[in-house]
């Protein structure tokens, strides 16, 4: 008694005064703070805020930010949030989660990470976390996953991270990043673990180093209901992204040359995408293949090259072909763009700057409307800013990008610059695994999700966004997942709700209080 002041107010107006609150905050990094300790204190006002604000918010709970924060988490540190597992001790593993509390139908999804290849600033160990974090209040904000319902969880594997094995506040495991045998283990008990404690539960993989995220899903996606962010979300909105340039060139996947730049986990996803659509459209699998075209540090990679990893060498170009092209060393991206005349370019390099005037303006000379996607997160990434290609176009060039970009003004025009960030997919894909049940996430399922978020824009000449907006994430999930549902019972691998809109939306946590009378 006589412990609070005497008014009572609505959720609504905590939120105001939480927005304004935030609205003091300096920078994007001090309101990520604030949000994180909202999120801690409060987390229906946490999720009020951030569905209230989605398109002003979502850069500051999830990219770009969160890779600032991530960075400064073991500084920033006041609360643990997750499951964190430590490579020296598996015994803990399964104890980890039972503490938790929750039995086998209380859980829809977990977030892992080992946080070896974080966004594209690479190695930040058990400071990875964040990403966990950062996805499910995406999970949660645009597709209604019930927070309670949802476990953020980091794989601590050690780090090559030489500042934070030096840094004396660094809140992870002090040794270099293991690997191998050890690795596999690790990775086997979370797997065993957390289907047996949540046979139910979507298990999603999030930032892991190129050769552990495909290994990882090859060897295991059959046996468990798993999906790999970087490789299969990054895959299917990019592939969405283009499906929408296309309805603007009015071609068909069957005629369209792709340069991938940054054949990592996220560009050969996304390679994998393209060539199977062109399959779908009716290319031979040898000719689909034939046209992609991987650039790495390596430069263009051919079938010599020795260090090549497995998942690229499929794209590898034959030697012979290339002949001429350079007078001797690597085959750059300006040479590859200068022969190979690509209608796609897509980066996902992690190199700031990458696709020059030079690179963009000799695309621009071989095809009327060049489909051009930096792709790389966060800002400092970045491989050109839209208001430059369009610029160097004259406005033919049709643009996506994985931050968010705001709209360019050029002669007179407003393009909208649709993102291609998988946060834009993996919510209702997500949603639709949940509600089908289905035990596995299959490729018919993916392309579904590629296909109703690109059935939800009209991209006019190519000024209005590739994308659907930010602000409709809920409505937008709420397609997809309906759209997963639906092919998930095709493949026999889901049940059908009897109302599957209602089953969706019922689904859908929102925020608010509960009575308790
Ligand atoms: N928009 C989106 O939804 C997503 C964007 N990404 C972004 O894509 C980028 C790559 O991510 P991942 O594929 O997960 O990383 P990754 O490490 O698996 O792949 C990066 C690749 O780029 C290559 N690379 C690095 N520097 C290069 C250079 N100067 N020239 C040519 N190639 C270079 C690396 O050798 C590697 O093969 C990151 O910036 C990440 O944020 C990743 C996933 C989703
Ligand atoms: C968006 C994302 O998943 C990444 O940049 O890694
Ligand atoms: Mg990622």
């Amino acid at each position: 008694m006589g412990r609070l002041p005497d008014a009572v107010l609505s959720l609504e107006e905590q939120a105001r005064r939480a927005y304004e609150q935030l609205h003091r905050e300096p920078d994007d990094l001090a309101k990520n703070v604030y949000l994180e300790q909202l999120h801690d204190r409060n987390e229906v006002l946490y999720y009020r805020l951030l569905t209230d604000h989605l398109s002003e918010l979502l850069p500051i709970v999830y990219d770009p930010t969160v890779g600032e924060a991530i960075k400064r988490y073991s500084h920033e540190y006041r609360r643990p949030r997750g499951v964190y597992l430590s490579m020296d001790r598996l015994e803990d593993v399964r104890p980890s989660f039972e503490a938790l509390g929750l039995g086998p139908d209380d859980v829809d999804l977990l977030v892992v990470t080992d946080a070896e290849e974080i966004l594209g600033i690479g190695d930040w160990g058990v400071n990875g976390v964040q990403i966990s974090v950062g996805k499910l209040a995406v999970y949660t904000a645009a597709a209604g996953f019930h927070p309670g319902r949802c476990i953020p969880v980091v794989l601590d594997v050690g780090t090559d991270n030489e500042d934070l094995l030096n840094d004396p506040l660094y809140l992870g495991a002090r040794h270099s990043r293991v690997r191998g045998e050890q690795y596999n283990e690790f990775v086997i008990t979370y797997l065993e673990t957390v289907s047996t404690l949540y046979p139910n539960a979507l298990l999603h993989f999030e930032d892991f180093g190129p050769g552990n995220a495909r290994r990882i899903l090859e060897t295991y996606g059959a046996h468990y209901r798993m999906f790999n962010d970087d490789m299969q979300g990054t895959g299917i909105i990019t592939l969405a992204a283009a499906v929408s340039a296309l309805k603007v060139t009015k071609r068909s996947f069957s005629d369209q040359r792709v340069v991938v730049f940054g054949a990592g986990t996220a560009g050969v996803g996304i390679a994998d995408q393209m060539r199977q659509s062109m399959i779908l459209d009716g290319l031979p699998e040898e000719e689909a293949t034939r046209r992609v075209w991987l650039v790495d540090k390596q430069g263009l990679l051919l079938d010599s090259m020795r260090d090549l990893w497995d998942y690229q060498q499929i794209y590898a170009r034959p030697t012979s072909e290339t002949e001429g092209w350079v007078k001797s060393g690597p085959v750059d991206l300006l040479t590859t763009v200068r022969h190979v005349q690509p209608t796609i370019l897509v980066g996902t390099s992690t190199a700031r700057g990458a696709f020059t005037r030079d690179v963009v303006m000799e695309m621009a000379k071989h095809v009327d409307r060049p489909v051009i996607f930096p792709l790389s997160n966060p800002t400092e990434r970045i491989e050109a800013m839209p208001a430059d290609v369009l610029a160097w176009t004259d406005g033919r060039a049709l643009c996506a990008t994985g931050i968010p970009v705001g709209p360019v003004d050029l002669n007179g025009v407003r393009y909208e610059i649709g993102q291609a960030n998988n946060a834009l997919v993996y919510p209702g894909l997500g949603l639709g695994v949940v509600v089908s049940r289905a035990k596995q996430v299959t490729p018919r399922m993916l392309r579904a999700a590629a296909e109703a978020v690109a059935g939800q824009v009209q991209p006019g000449n190519g000024e209005g966004p590739l994308l659907p907006p930010v602000d409709n994430l809920r409505a937008s999930s709420a397609r997809i997942a309906l759209a997963v549902v639906q092919a998930a019972v095709e493949d026999a691998i889901g049940a059908a709700p009897d109302d599957p809109v209602q089953a969706v939306q019922d689904a859908m946590w929102q925020p608010v209080y509960t009575r308790m009378d």
